[in-house]
């Protein structure tokens, strides 16, 4: 267990006196430490014998890319796009995985970083269905699924504004949903996809962490405000089981309430 964690069990452990059973249940609830010592515990928060960054460090490249998915990341950085960070990609090929999905909606296509990444989770009969605005981002794409070795008829590549593609799409025909586009149009993203989803299909949506100014209440630009608008009505929701994953910028995780 790391500094962090022997230091929480520690104050776990402390309680109260009092009755028995209130000695047991204030157990369990650990009492946050005072303020000076906890931005020590932030500072020197380690796991092991690696700092949080190091180890973080080390999570994003668990799982290492290959030449396709480093060309398909030179090239979208080449025409300024921000494609998903490694650990987030490997996570969406996970999602792919768990579900056994074999139709996939991906909204942000970019040069195909986290196309390949899905299409590698999914079923080998399964086809994405990418949508963009922009046709020359995915010219490139449509390449990098090919030097995948992705048969083109793995790929629906769609061209267009998602909000006026999305409604073209079938209700419940769809087993994961990833959104990588406009944040100021995350929130009809995820309306279309509880429309879209099969019952216990995934929602994947990334920049959930809006570059780290979601946590901080001074962040008030427009698309730090939609993003925390976004993830708490997800969080809130009754129709889906989320989880925030801290991996590249942020990938909020939702499950469809079967
Ligand atoms: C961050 S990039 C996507 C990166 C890609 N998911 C990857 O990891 O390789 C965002 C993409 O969304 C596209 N985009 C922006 N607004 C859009 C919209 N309203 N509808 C569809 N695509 C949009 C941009 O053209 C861009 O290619």
């Amino acid at each position: 267990m790391g500094r962090a964690g022997r230091e929480d069990r520690g104050r776990c452990a402390q309680g109260r006196t009092g009755s028995r059973s209130d000695t047991r249940a204030l157990r369990l609830i650990p009492r946050p430490a005072p303020r000076s010592r906890r931005s020590t515990i932030a500072t020197v928060a380690r796991f092991g014998g690696l700092t949080t960054a190091q180890a973080l460090q080390f999570a994003e490249g668990y799982v290492a890319e290959d030449i396709v998915l480093q060309t398909a990341r030179t090239l979208a950085r080449e025409v300024g796009l921000d494609p998903v960070a490694p650990g987030a990609g490997a996570a969406l090929r996970l999602l792919a995985a768990a579900g056994g999905a074999r139709a996939v909606v991906e909204i942000g296509t970019g040069t195909g970083v986290s196309g390949v990444w899905l299409l590698r989770g999914m079923r080998p009969d399964g086809v994405l269905t990418t949508i963009d605005l922009e046709n020359e981002h995915q010219r490139i794409a449509r390449r990098i699924f090919q030097e995948a070795g992705f048969a083109s008829s793995r790929t629906r590549i769609i061209t267009g504004r998602a909000l006026d593609v999305l409604p073209r799409l079938a209700d419940g025909a769809y087993d994961m949903i990833f959104v990588d586009a406009d944040p100021a149009e995350y929130g009809a993203c995820v309306d279309a996809a509880l429309r879209l989803l099969r019952p216990a299909g995934v929602l994947a949506l990334n920049g959930a962490l809006a570059g780290g100014r979601i946590a901080d209440p001074a962040a008030r630009d427009l698309d730090t405000v939609t993003i925390r608008e976004v993830v708490k009505a997800v969080r809130e929701s009754e129709e889906w089981i989320p989880a925030l994953l801290p991996t590249g910028d942020g990938v909020l995780a939702a499950v469809k309430h079967a």
